[in-house]
C-alpha cells in the first residue's frame, strides 16, 4: 500500500469514534480530506462540523456538511485531524499545512482529540520533520533569530501565507527531547503566533493505517 492509501485506511477507522450527533471537529490535510470523503456517508447524524481552515470548510459544505464558528458552539465531543509527526506520548508535529494556529484552538476546545495517520509519522524524536512556527509578519527576522538561539535553523516559507494573514518559519535542525518545554520556550518569543508542537494539547488516540490494518496507540 502507499502512504495515501494507509492515510486512508486511518481516516477510515476513525468512524468508529464518532458520537451519535453533535458537532464535529474537523481538521486539516490529506488524512483528513479522506475522513471528510467517509463522512459523506454519515453526515446526516449530525447538526455540522467546526473546521480548521478554509480549504477543509470548501470540502465540508462540499459533501453538503454546515460549517458553524466555534464561538457558536460549545466544548466539541471529538476533533479528528491528522499529524506530520507524533512520539508515543502522542505528542505532536502539525501545520505542514500551515493550519496549525486553528487547529490548536479547535484541539484545545475538543474533549477528544483522535489524530490519523500512516504509520510513518510515529517517531521516538520529533523534530526530524521541521517544526512548523505561525509568526506575525513584522516578527519573522527577531522570530528566527530567537529560534536560531534554541538551537533550530528556522527557514522561512516563501510565498505563504496563512488563513490568519500570517507567515510560517519552519525550524529544521531540532531534536525535540522535551516537546512540552519547547512549545512553551517557542511561545514566549513576541511576535509567535503559534508554535506546531501539541505538546500542552496531545491527541488522546492515534489511528496509524499499516500494512496489517489499522493500530491504534494510546499515550505512554
Ligand atoms: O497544517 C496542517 C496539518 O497540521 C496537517 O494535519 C498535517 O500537516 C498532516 O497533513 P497530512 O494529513 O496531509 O499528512
Amino acid at each position: 500500500m502507499n502512504q495515501d492509501e494507509l492515510k486512508r485506511q486511518a481516516a477510515q477507522a476513525a468512524l468508529e469514534y464518532l458520537p451519535d450527533s453533535g458537532v464535529l471537529g474537523i481538521g486539516t490535510g490529506s488524512t483528513v480530506n479522506h475522513f471528510i470523503d467517509f463522512l459523506a456517508d454519515v453526515k446526516n447524524r449530525f447538526e455540522g462540523a467546526v473546521s480548521s481552515s478554509e480549504a477543509s470548510t470548501e470540502r465540508l459544505k462540499a459533501i453538503g456538511m454546515q460549517v458553524f464558528d466555534l464561538n457558536a458552539v460549545g466544548e466539541l465531543e471529538i476533533y479528528v485531524d491528522g499529524a506530520d509527526e507524533s512520539n508515543h506520548s502522542l505528542h505532536l508535529i502539525k501545520g505542514g499545512g500551515g493550519a496549525l494556529t486553528r487547529e490548536k484552538i479547535i484541539a484545545a476546545a475538543s474533549k477528544k482529540f483522535v489524530c490519523i495517520a500512516d504509520e510513518s509519522k510515529l517517531v521516538h524524536v520529533m523534530g526530524k520533520f521541521p517544526l512548523p512556527v505561525e509568526v506575525i509578519p513584522m516578527a519573522r527576522s527577531y522570530v528566527a533569530r530567537e529560534l536560531v538561539k534554541l538551537g533550530g535553523t528556522p527557514v522561512w516559507r516563501e510565498n505563504f501565507i496563512t488563513d490568519n494573514g500570517n507567515i510560517i518559519l519552519d525550524v529544521q535542525n531540532l531534536e525535540i527531547m522535551e516537546p512540552v518545554k519547547l512549545e512553551t520556550q517557542i511561545n514566549q518569543i513576541a511576535g509567535v503566533v503559534t508554535v506546531g508542537i501539541f505538546g500542552h494539547r496531545p491527541a488522546d488516540v492515534l489511528i496509524l493505517g499499516s500494512e496489517s490494518g489499522p493500530k491504534t496507540i494510546l499515550p505512554e
